[in-house]
């Protein structure tokens, strides 16, 4: 993927991944090396300059059963927590048409996942009364509205507080084991990644590739526990070094130069 024409960066590059139906995968990788641009490739939202993204051997567009969560929640301001949950409802092949029948089961299930993730309480409020933690969390659950078989999530704990972002990695999983969906996780957070993926990847740093791939040996359910355990912390180092050996480094002295 280039943007910005035949000169313009060239952001990922000889990417070949293949997920299986079910498997949850999580990205890893140095900022800007491409990870957001291959989730918007996978999700159809853009064309590859050259390469397919194909799910279930069709187009991503064709497959109509897809959540995307991405990095910035991009909530219609307008619109209140509810009517901006509900929003996929309105488009999806699969739903619009019960949805436009009968929606008090979807507004059901949209009550019931809000109250799920601590915001039983706003969902009359408008994106611009909430915390950006909390419409990420509005966004996470936009993504889920229509239970999806397939689920694009782009650092989608990273406004959270630490304590409510384990929570979510929880729910997250209680909700892969219950419905299945296949997962792709772009995630700069390695026990986020450890905890809830069957295999991890790591990419180099621009234009993206995959360096690594590690499968993550631990049953699950997965526990917080877990990951403060020997074979956890293994695991966590393992992928440090290898996404660490990839970054440009911050010179923490030029910046103490830099601003004094
Ligand atoms: N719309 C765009 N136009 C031009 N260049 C872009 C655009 N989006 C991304 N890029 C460039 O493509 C490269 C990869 O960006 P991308 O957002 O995919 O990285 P990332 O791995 O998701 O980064 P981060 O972890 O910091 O979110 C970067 O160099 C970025 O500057």
């Amino acid at each position: 993927m280039r943007y910005g024409g035949a000169t313009g960066t060239l952001a990922a590059q000889d990417v070949n991944l293949s997920v299986h139906q079910g498997e949850f995968v999580a990205i890893v990788g140095p900022s800007g090396c491409g990870k957001s641009t291959l989730l918007r490739l996978v999700a159809g939202l853009m064309p590859a300059a050259s390469g397919t993204a194909l799910i279930s051997g069709a187009a991503p567009k064709a497959t109509g059963n897809t959540g995307i969560a991405f990095q910035n929640p991009s909530l219609l301001l307008w619109r209140t927590v509810l009517q901006n949950v509900l929003l996929p409802l309105e488009v999806s092949p699969k739903h619009k048409a019960a949805y436009r029948r009968d929606p008090a089961p979807y507004v059901a299930r949209a009550g019931r996942l809000l109250s799920a993730v601590g915001l039983g309480d706003f969902v009359d409020k408008h994106p611009w009364e909430l915390s950006g933690g909390m419409q990420q969390r509005v966004n996470l659950v936009r993504s889920l509205i229509h239970a999806p078989d397939f689920l694009l999530l782009d650092e989608p704990f990273s406004a959270l507080d630490a304590f409510t972002r384990e929570e979510l990695w929880l729910a997250l999983q209680a909700l892969w084991m219950g419905a299945r969906p296949t997962v792709i996780l772009v995630t700069h957070d390695l026990r986020e990644a450890t905890l809830l993926a069957d295999t991890v990847y790591v990419m180099s740093p621009r234009p993206g590739t995959f360096t690594a791939q590690h499968e993550v040996p631990f049953a699950r359910p997965r526990t917080l526990e877990l990951t403060f355990t020997p074979e956890f912390t293994d695991v966590i180092h393992d992928l440090r070094a290898r996404v660490g050996g990839l970054r440009s480094p911050i010179r923490a002295e030029e910046l103490m130069e830099a601003v004094s």
